[in-house]
């Protein structure tokens, strides 16, 4: 049977939230898309990472609150079949249709099935039931497959069937216990959801909790954890695993832990396996190099978006990068002119130092930039400004035991704000304005300008640029 053979300018293969995004901008600018994909479209943001993790965590975070103001009754607790319900709901039941009527809605062609590169700017894809379709792009192909989780090569793990964050965000219950090989974002919130929702958990990292934020911050939502009952075996090696009739056992080198189920979250590796990469002479286990434009090193027709590309595995980002993206294939396409210099419309500059993100725990963090020892390791003459959340009249409004933490890094050398940490409780909404500040490379003089409203927490601010000192009696 010969295969259907389709012409479109652009490829697009992933339809999750950076998939969608890069094929919407691409028709807006004039270019006939298709966007491939094997399974929902929506892709993982939507049905197994951000939206029912935070659907997990949200009444986590309210019960929290309610529970820190007196006067607020709080009855019995969080309803754990409803928080599932309400989960269940805003994942649509793993239906993917009103995503599929939006690609409809804004002119994006799909075409279902395991898309594979079959040469220069081909994708051959194979549908579930064995068909295949070859799609051949005029101006270029994009690359947006996601990530995959790493399941470490630790003897008897695979064999134990242990939970991805794919069937912890799904579970259609809470396991009696539960113990998480991992101490990153993923291990720390299902920590925070699971042990909420009445499991006992028991997180077993290899080194400490979350080493990639503040350590004052993982110190404190370490401290959190401990406090809400999580048990935390840091820098644990954990040597064998062993699934037996109930239970699922892990041997460390700091005892043995026996849980109903096991989650493992030690990192995401790109989607490029089973791709089709050797087609066109790239090696499938390397990184999938691009510009700032998200072209692939050494091709004037592949780009690479999303967390495939590993620039920064978060699903804003990855939508930021879809923007640049979809624009630019547009306007080399069209023969437009391409900005492509820092901060243009067609590049991903924030990448590189204004990446923002929130760890949904309770308390929570959010940053941007880098921490102050990332940003001395880049050589930067930096000063770092801290203050107790619990210190600003805001916080105090909010709950009556608010404790956090912030902290501001400035430039000395330009005189401008390049990262900032909170944490504490639903610090989320803080880190915009810190971002905005960063990108927009505001001096700090200017920033003094900028007033917060009393009494809301953003008074963080003021309280920062006292620690700093006034212009004037600088
Ligand atoms: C538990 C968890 C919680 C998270 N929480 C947050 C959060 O709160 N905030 C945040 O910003 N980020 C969060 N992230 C990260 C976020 O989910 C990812 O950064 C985001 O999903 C990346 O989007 P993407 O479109 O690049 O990839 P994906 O969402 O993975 O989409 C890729 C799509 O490509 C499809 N695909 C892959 N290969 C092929 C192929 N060969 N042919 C056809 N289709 C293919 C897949 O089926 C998938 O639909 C979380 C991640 C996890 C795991
Ligand atoms: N709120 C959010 O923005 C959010 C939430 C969840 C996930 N994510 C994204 O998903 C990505 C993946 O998350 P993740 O938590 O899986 O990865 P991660 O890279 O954040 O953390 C991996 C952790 O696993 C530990 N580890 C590695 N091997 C181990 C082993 N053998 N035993 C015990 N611990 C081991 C590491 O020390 C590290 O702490 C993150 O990079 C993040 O960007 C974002």
């Amino acid at each position: 049977m010969t295969a259907e053979v389709r012409e479109v300018d652009l490829v697009v293969i992933g339809a999750g939230a950076v998939g969608e995004n890069v094929a919407d901008r691409a028709v807006q600018g004039g270019l006939e898309t298709v966007i491939v994909e094997g399974e929902l479209v929506g892709g993982e943001c939507s049905y197994w990472a951000c939206m029912p993790s935070k659907a997990l965590l949200r009444p986590v975070q309210v019960l929290s609150a309610a529970q820190a103001l007196p006067g607020v009754s709080v009855g019995g607790g969080l309803d754990v079949p409803a928080v599932l319900r309400r989960r269940d709901a805003i994942t649509h039941d793993w239906n993917d249709q009103s995503q599929v009527d939006w690609l409809d809605s804004a002119g994006i062609g799909l075409v279902r099935g395991h898309g594979r590169l079959s040469g220069e700017r081909e994708v051959t894809v194979t549908a579930a039931g064995g068909g295949t379709v070859v799609l051949r792009a005029r101006h270029a192909v994009a690359l947006v497959t996601g990530s995959t989780p790493v399941i470490p090569d630790i003897p008897g793990l695979r064999e134990a069937k242990p939970w991805t964050s794919r069937e912890a965000t799904s579970a259609k219950s809470v396991p009696k216990s539960l113990a998480i090989l991992g101490g990153g974002v993923i291990a720390v919130e299902m920590a925070t959801a699971f042990r909420a929702l009445g499991a006992a958990v028991t997180v077993i990292a290899k080194e400490g909790l979350l080493g990639t934020v503040e350590p004052f911050a993982a110190e404190r939502v370490t401290a959190a954890l401990h406090a809400q009952g999580v048990e935390i075996l840091t820098h644990a090696t954990t040597t064998r695993v062993e699934r037996t009739d109930g239970d699922v056992l892990l041997e460390t080198d700091k005892g043995t832990i026996a849980a109903a189920e096991l989650l493992v979250a030690t990192g995401r590796r790109p989607n490029t396996a089973d791709l089709g990469l050797e087609s066109i002479g790239l090696d499938p286990a390397e990184r999938l190099a691009t510009d700032d434009t998200l072209l692939v090193d050494g091709f004037d027709w592949l780009y690479a978006v999303g967390d495939v590309n590993g620039r920064a595995l978060l699903t804003h980002q990855g939508k930021y990068q879809a923007r640049a993206a979809g624009d630019v294939i547009a306007a080399r396409a069209k023969g437009r002119p391409v900005d492509d210099a820092p901060w243009g419309a067609h590049v991903a500059t924030a990448d590189h130092g204004a990446v923002p993100q929130v760890v949904f725990t309770d308390p929570e963090v959010a940053s941007v930039g880098p921490t102050a020892d990332q940003a001395r390791a880049q050589g930067k003459r930096i000063r770092v400004v801290d203050y107790d959340l619990g210190w600003v009249a805001g916080s105090s409004i909010a709950r009556d035991d608010y404790q956090g933490a912030a902290r501001m890094i400035v430039d000395e050398d330009r005189g401008v704000m390049i990262g900032a940490t909170f944490v504490g409780p639903e610090v989320a909404e803080l880190v915009q304005t810190a971002t905005t500040a960063i990108v927009g490379e505001v001096p700090l003089d200017r920033l003094w300008h900028a007033v917060p409203a009393y009494p809301t927490v953003s008074e963080i601010w003021l309280r920062l640029l006292e620690g700093y000192g006034r212009p004037a009696s600088a």
